[in-house]
């Protein structure tokens, strides 16, 4: 089977993520055809949705202007999963709490932008995450702090006793990276429901 996989383009770390999902749907004996997102009407072709690090304003800003976040909203309604990681995870929130960033709403958070930054602008850390046997090999690069989880948002992993991965319905969310290692399990947790040892 060939998943589509739509990779949101207009800014950030677009083919870590083009080759992580591809590495995923390999390791389940799948193909994954990457469709990078730039302009609308391409998201409603897409089974998943994967939507990278990089800069939240300048993510948030162009997908409203593109036309982009209104189909992402729907895919979400849909059911259909997504994986937004760092900056992704600050658009897709809540609430940002920086005006700059006008959120998608599809993961019931509150986050804090640049927060874990202000100790140490990125770090590495061996990160113990709901349904993985072994630590996941979390890069944190200015990563934000999620601060507030809503009642039906399952946390998946804490760090320094703060969520930084969730799962909102069909969206799960990081505050790291997981397209910047080779290990897939994220985007096997994501996309796949079970993950290959
Ligand atoms: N690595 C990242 O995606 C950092 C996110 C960035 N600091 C932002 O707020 O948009």
């Amino acid at each position: 089977m060939t998943l589509r996989a739509g990779v949101l383009a207009v800014q950030g770390d677009v083919s870590e993520h083009g080759d992580a999902i591809r590495r995923a749907a390999a390791a389940h004996d799948q193909t994954a055809e990457v469709v990078e997102i730039r302009e609308s009407g391409l998201v409603p072709d897409c089974d998943v949705l994967l939507l990278p690090g990089g800069e939240s304003t300048t993510i948030s800003r162009l997908i409203h202007r593109e036309g982009i976040a209104d189909e992402i909203e729907a895919h979400v309604e849909a059911g259909k999963p997504v994986l937004a990681t760092c900056a992704g995870l600050i658009v897709s929130a809540t609430d940002a709490q920086d005006d700059r960033v006008d959120t998608l709403n599809v993961i019931d958070v509150s986050v804090e932008r640049n927060a874990f930054g202000r100790q140490k602008d990125s770090f590495e850390a061996p990160l113990e995450v709901e349904g993985l046997d072994d630590p996941f090999p979390a890069v944190f690069i200015r990563a934000p702090v999620i601060d507030y989880v809503g009642s039906d948002v399952e946390v998946l992993a804490t760090w320094d006793d703060r969520p930084v991965a969730v799962r909102d319905g069909p969206v799960v969310g990081t505050s790291f990276h997981p397209e910047l290692t080779e290990d897939p399990r994220i985007h096997d947790l994501a996309f796949f429901d079970s993950v290959e040892s």
